[in-house]
């Protein structure tokens, strides 16, 4: 209406005051269609009129558009697949192991998703980013391209994005692949520097956690990143390690080993028992050095497979080797006979991993790139001397249960938190002193930090409850642990 009377109120104004029929109960609107049907027929056509034919036209040519669209799609999906080549079209084309994949499929969800037709809708059951997730909503719904073919406008050039599923291996994997008509790919090469710029905006404070599926690698998770303040282990151990790996990264560094043909690649040794936070330290380091982290359990290793995904890993990342002990390759050579089963095997017949296979590994080319290589064990003394010689593991750094110390810093970190652990001022005077208070009666270096934070979880509510019903909790882990290795020694199985 606005329109319209912008354009010509007295000539509206005319067609619309146009004296109502009876035909205009019965078929609303006759008496305005015979007027336009007797000026177009008279050739003396008002603004009103030429509005009318444009609409009705438009109304009647719209399936016949939408048809010469699809032609016009159909075509352009031709000439990328090269069935017919009247235009050059440029393409790029991502596999669904490579991050890029991520960085395309986030850009394309949150610009132009309602341009695909073929959506796969999921149920966010693994939490994969942390502040993805809606608490509020039981089971909701995450949707991303799948498959099929799209176009879309980018910066006025028109896109096609294609997703198509390959078998790579044992699994099935989708390939994306984006065209353009033209011979640069200077524009796709714009499109995804604009994807990777969002992607990392998206990263910040994360840190991302890649694992393996058969020979590739894939991102497992993104957690957000867990400040080294965080977990508690001696200032003395702890400050030492991050300034050696910093150094290590440091540009002149670099070019010293390379000056001095050494290879460039540092190892860290983390030991100690169960819960102590080798893991988490592990997970921080890579946090503060702003790498993604790379984790392999060494149990399910073979030769092979641990030399491709070495041979796959990115530059700038820290590799996570977990259990370097529970490959039996790793026990020391003086060893094998004590390994020996009744039935003949030694036990690295058993596993796919053996200690030359991962000497190779560590020693070889693909190794030497920027990565920091940390190898985490409950069991240092199962170690052979050639793996944790110098040159492969620099540095070795004890996990230790929980001392006085360590517990009192606990009960501090844990009751004097109130929100951001960066910004808030820390415990006060009362938990401080509680905190002694019940570090006074946890037995030195008896329980693991993990066990220590486990009980005090309970009591997040009443601080002081945790102090009360400390001694019952001690008396009982104490005795579990005292049946538990008096089952060891009879060889029966260790609760899982
Ligand atoms: N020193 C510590 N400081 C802070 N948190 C800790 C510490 N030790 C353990 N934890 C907590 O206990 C849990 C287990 O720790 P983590 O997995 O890092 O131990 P680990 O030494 O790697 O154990 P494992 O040898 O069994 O792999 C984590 O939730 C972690 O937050």
């Amino acid at each position: 209406m606005t329109l319209l009377s912008n354009v010509s109120p007295p000539l509206i104004q005319e067609a619309l005051s146009q004296p109502m029929s009876i035909v205009d109960l019965f078929i609303p609107g006759f008496s305005n269609i015979t007027t336009v049907a007797s000026q177009v027929l008279n050739g003396n056509m008002t603004i009103y009129t030429q509005l009318m034919c444009l609409f009705g036209l438009a109304t009647l040519l719209k399936p016949y558009l939408s048809q010469l669209r699809d032609w016009l799609i159909e075509d352009f999906k031709q000439i990328y697949e090269g069935t017919s080549l009247p235009l050059e079209a440029s393409t790029v084309h991502i596999k669904q192991s490579d991050e890029t994949y991520d960085m395309i499929q986030a850009w394309v969800s949150s610009h132009k998703l309602d341009a695909s037709r073929s959506i796969l809708a999921k149920v966010m059951m693994k939490r994969k980013t942390q502040d993805d997730y809606d608490a509020h909503t039981k089971k909701s719904l995450r949707y991303a391209p799948w498959e099929g073919a799209f176009y879309f406008w980018y910066r006025l050039n028109l896109f096609l994005y294609k997703a198509t599923r390959v078998q790579v291996g044992f699994y099935p994997q989708e390939q994306i692949s984006i065209t353009c008509v033209g011979r640069s790919t200077s524009i796709l090469k714009v499109f995804m520097e604009d994807c990777r710029r969002e992607y990392l905006d998206t990263l910040k404070n994360k840190t991302i956690i890649y694992g393996h599926r058969g020979n590739c690698w894939v991102k497992e998770r993104e957690v957000i990143t867990r400040p080294l303040s965080t977990v508690i282990l001696d200032e003395q151990q702890k400050m030492p390690l991050i300034n050696d790996i910093q150094k290590f990264l440091d540009p002149k560094t670099k070019s010293r080993y390379s000056a001095c043909s050494v290879p460039y690649r540092r190892g860290y040794l983390l030991f100690g028992p169960p819960g102590t936070g080798k893991t988490s330290f592990s997970l921080s380091i890579a946090g503060a050095l702003d790498m993604d982290i790379y984790v392999l359990s060494i149990p399910s290793m073979k030769d092979d497979l641990l030399k491709d995904l070495f041979v796959e890993l990115p530059r700038r990342c820290v590799v996570l080797l977990e259990d370097i002990d529970a490959a039996n390759a790793t026990r020391s050579r003086d060893s094998s006979e004590e390994d020996s089963d009744s039935d003949g095997d030694t036990r690295s017949q058993k596993t796919g991993l053996t200690l030359s296979g991962l000497l190779n590994v560590l020693d070889g080319v693909s190794s030497q790139d920027d990565r920091v290589l940390i190898m985490t064990t409950n069991h240092p003394r199962k170690l052979d001397a050639a793996l944790t010689r110098p040159g492969r593991v620099d540095k070795k750094i004890s996990f230790q249960l929980a001392s006085r110390t360590v517990a009192k810093e606990i009960y501090c970190f844990m009751f004097g938190q109130a929100g951001d652990v960066d910004t808030h001022p820390g415990p006060n005077e009362k938990i401080k002193k509680q905190g002694e208070e019940f570090a006074a009666k946890i037995p030195e270096l008896k329980f693991s930090p993990a066990e220590v934070m486990a009980y005090l979880q309970q009591y997040w509510d009443s601080p002081a409850s945790a102090i009360e019903h400390c001694r019952e909790w001690v008396d009982d882990l104490i005795q579990e642990k005292e049946m538990n290795a008096a089952s060891l020694e009879n060889g029966e199985p260790e609760l899982a």
